[in-house]
């Protein structure tokens, strides 16, 4: 087989739930996989472990880690990939600074976090950490374009047990506000590359003095690259904010923001720190300068700002200034109102892609500091892609909500290869020091494009490849074929990326002669398009850009099935291989606090377990395993098991949980080989695992459940001790003996 560094196939250790997770599901994996000769490794893509790889001559030998991102990177480029990838954390500042933390308590002479800089190890230090903070990962891994969709059992099982929705009503103020000028979608500029244009282009900055200073070179654009350039003004963005913080409260709503600090690394966190600004003015206005000198940056939130303040000398009165500036403002939707954890208390607490459509689920509603649903202000300050929340929610108004047990589907083929669009802007995003020209010139000196900008302003270039367009339309135009349904590329024509998008689309549908079986919509069209389809119980496939493959696979399969954890996510990579996501949502830090405080893991592993049935089936397939595809069949049996016998886990501690969820997966996965005519060599080898399984089911979930309800030790947060771990997640000894 091909190099996969010895293993057949990779699946990636990552942080908090799901890597709790897999550390009962895992064994299981490789138990069963060894069966079909199949070997099982593993890559450690978590934030703890990214950083331990990037300063190996500080820690001893002991501690020190490859850097495993990096193989796994080249991994996927090479035609055998067959990479089975959980969600991982997209640190913020918070989130790395207290993984950088923990780490050095726990005896790793890491560098502290630099804020700003000074000293040349300083720089080196925050070179490092920048490269590892936010999405950091995911753009490194996708060498393929994106198929998200709900495999027909987890659909159907969610429409026979509809999940509960909140109850829209008509006098609903929920609303969501966007820029009307100024943001990027207005100052998007666009251009597809000619082959005299193609090669090493570069990025400057004119000063209002006539001073050129080079921004970013050698950036490599191939001939037909899409390069889109844009900016978001600074002044109309605070301006925007300002206008916010008074309507919300004339309106009677709460306040939120609703921003992707985590993928959008460069520019969101920027733009969270404005709306920080904002909302406290008053407090900045005052003490802006003092704050800034005591190193307090708005762009790492209001948590970090709280504790650095109440250091300072003068903090108390600053501290109960903001209090009064709190109080007087709108009431702040919340992340957390127990605690007192605002939405502006951390730039990743909130992320578009979840946030908007749990708040839509929920009937529109927010959580104020009161801990009481409330209509809300969502602010998404750059209007490229709000119209979807904005029609989703005048949608709902006028219908009422959709209702699960008869709705159809959206699924959805995703842009995504080679780092497309804005979601691989972050190298080629600057926030402007200076008023002037910002211009992109191609290898041949033709000036791209150019903006006038001032101060502050972000201002971004993104790219999108032709052999990754070229194969993202392939891809729609296979899977309208194997579903016979609508289809929408969701392009805008106005918008000036769109069309040249658009210019790639058209003939490939016209020369593959299937230009009728699609439609392409702006995306509040395609909206309402999509929606006025499912609620009729009909499927349409959404054919998107980056951004729109994430937020469409999170709202959608939030409505219709009550979480994205159960999609199907499959990354068909441009070189061959296989990368198989699990899901599409993310890490769900609240599943590991709820361990922590009462053992009790809600985390639901049905994405991995369709991850696993795809990964396996595709081994078989690529490399002629005739058992991997048995193995990967008879996992889609065990996942319909859980279904049907309602396995999954469940919120409350002494109800099910992902544990027991995974015995009975393995129960059902070894009962369906057990009965399996194919290979009568499976059936006979797991007969008695089978066997076993079921005759202890009673012992098994008895010690399963021994430790519910207590508090557990995992002995740390970002980097868990792994003996620890292994004895909160393993708790069965009979269910051990029999798997290994
Ligand atoms: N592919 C990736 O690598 C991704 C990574 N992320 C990262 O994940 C972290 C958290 O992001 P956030 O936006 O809060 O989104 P999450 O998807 O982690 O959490 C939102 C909520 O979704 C529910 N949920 C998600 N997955 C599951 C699951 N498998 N089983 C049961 N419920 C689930 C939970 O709801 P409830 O609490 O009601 O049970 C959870 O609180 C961030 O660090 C982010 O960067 C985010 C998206 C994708
Ligand atoms: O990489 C990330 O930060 C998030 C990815 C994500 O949300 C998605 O792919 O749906
Ligand atoms: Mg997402």
């Amino acid at each position: 087989m091909t190099d996969q560094t010895a293993s057949d196939i990779i699946v990636t250790k990552v942080d908090e739930a799901p890597q709790l997770a897999s550390a009962s599901l895992l064994p299981v994996i490789r138990s069963f996989a060894a069966a079909a000769g199949v070997s099982v490794g593993t890559r450690d893509i978590s934030l703890a472990g990214r950083i331990i790889a990037a300063f190996p001559e500080r820690l001893t030998e002991a501690q020190r880690q490859p850097d495993d991102l990096a193989d796994l990177g080249r991994l996927v480029t090479l035609p055998g990939a067959n990479v089975i990838k959980l969600p991982n954390i997209s640190a913020s500042v918070p989130q790395l600074v207290a993984a950088v933390r923990e780490l050095q308590a726990q005896g790793y002479d890491l560098p502290d976090y630099p804020e700003a800089p000074a000293t040349p190890e300083e720089v080196e230090s925050r070179r490092r950490y920048d490269a590892i903070k936010g999405s950091a990962v995911n753009p490194v891994l996708r060498e393929g374009n994106s198929d998200r969709r709900a495999a027909v059992a987890v659909k159907n099982y969610a429409k026979a047990n509809p999940h509960s929705m909140g109850r829209w009503s008509a006098d609903c103020k929920t609303r969501v506000s966007t820029m009307a000028q100024g943001d990027f979608r207005s100052n998007e500029r666009s251009v597809t590359l000619t082959a005299a244009q193609a090669g090493k282009a570069r990025i400057e900055h004119v000063g209002l003095d006539g001073t050129v200073r080079v921004l970013k070179q050698g950036v490599d654009y191939p001939a037909g690259t899409v390069v889109d350039a844009t900016f978001m003004s600074a002044r109309a963005l605070r301006a925007f904010l300002a206008e916010q913080v008074d309507a919300t409260q004339a309106a009677g709503l709460l306040f939120s923001i609703h921003l992707k600090a985590t993928m959008m690394k460069v520019s969101d966190p920027i733009i969270f720190g404005h709306a920080v600004k904002a909302f406290l003015a008053p407090v900045f206005d005052r003490h802006g300068a003092a704050m800034q000198a005591a190193g307090i940056d708005a762009n790492s939130g209001l948590g970090v700002m709280l504790e650095r303040i109440a250091d300072m000398a003068g903090g108390a009165a600053i501290l109960a200034e903001i209090e009064a500036t709190l109080k007087a403002r709108a009431p702040l939707y919340m992340v957390n109102s127990d605690r007192g954890i605002t939405n502006l208390h951390v730039p990743s607490d909130v992320i578009v892609d979840a946030s908007m459509p749990a708040l839509i689920r929920a009937g529109g509603k927010g959580w104020g500091p009161d801990g009481k649903a409330a209509d809300t202000n969502c602010i998404i300050p750059d209007s490229s892609y709000a119209a979807v929340y904005d029609e989703t929610i005048a949608y709902f108004k006028e219908t009422g909500a959709l209702d699960p047990a008869t709705a159809g589907t959206v699924q959805n083929i995703g842009l995504m290869a080679q780092k497309a669009e804005e979601y691989g802007s972050h190298p080629t995003t600057f926030e402007i020091a200076s008023d002037g020209v910002v211009r992109l010139i191609a290898a041949n000196g033709d000036v791209l494009h150019e903006h006038a900008v001032e101060a502050g302003d972000i201002w971004r270039a993104a790219s999108t490849r032709k052999a990754a367009i070229e194969d993202w339309v392939r891809l729609a135009i296979d899977r309208q074929r194997a579903e016979g349904c609508e289809a929408i590329f969701w392009l805008d024509r106005d918008r000036p990326h769109d069309a040249e998008l658009i210019g790639y689309v058209e003939p490939i549908l016209a020369a593959a002669g299937v230009t009728d079986r699609f439609a392409v919509l702006a995306p509040r069209a395609a909206t309402r398009r999509s929606f006025e389809t499912i609620r009729k119980g009909g499927t349409s496939i959404a054919i998107t850009g980056n951004v729109l493959r994430d937020y469409l696979t999170d709202l959608f399969p939030i409505l219709e099935l009550g979480t994205s954890a159960k999609m199907l996510s499959i990354v068909k990579l441009m070189n061959g291989g296989g990368l198989f996501e699990t899901g599409a949502g993310g890490s769900a830090p609240k599943h590991v606090q709820q361990l922590v405080e009462e053992n009790h893991l809600r985390w639901d592993s049905l994405g991995e377990f369709c991850a696993l049935g795809e990964s396996l089936k595709f081994l078989g397939e690529t490399t002629g395993n005739d058992k991997a595809r048995i193995l990967g069949a008879a996992v889609d049996v065990a996942t319909q098991g859980v279904l049907d016998h309602d396995r999954s886990p469940q919120g409350k501690a002494g109800q099910t949980d992902n544990r027991d969820s995974h015995f009975y997966f393995a129960l059902y996965w070894a009962q369906a080989l057990a009965t399996q005519t194919e290979s009568p060599e499976l059936a006979a080898r797991f007969a008695p695992v089978a066997e076993a399984l079921a005759a202890n089911e009673a012992v098994i979930c008895a010690e399963l459940a021994a430790g519910q309800g207590s508090p557990a030790d995992l002995g740390g947060y970002y980097h868990t001790d792994a003996a620890k771990t292994v004895a909160v997640m393993r708790p069965s000894a009979t269910f051990n003996r029999i798997i290994g």
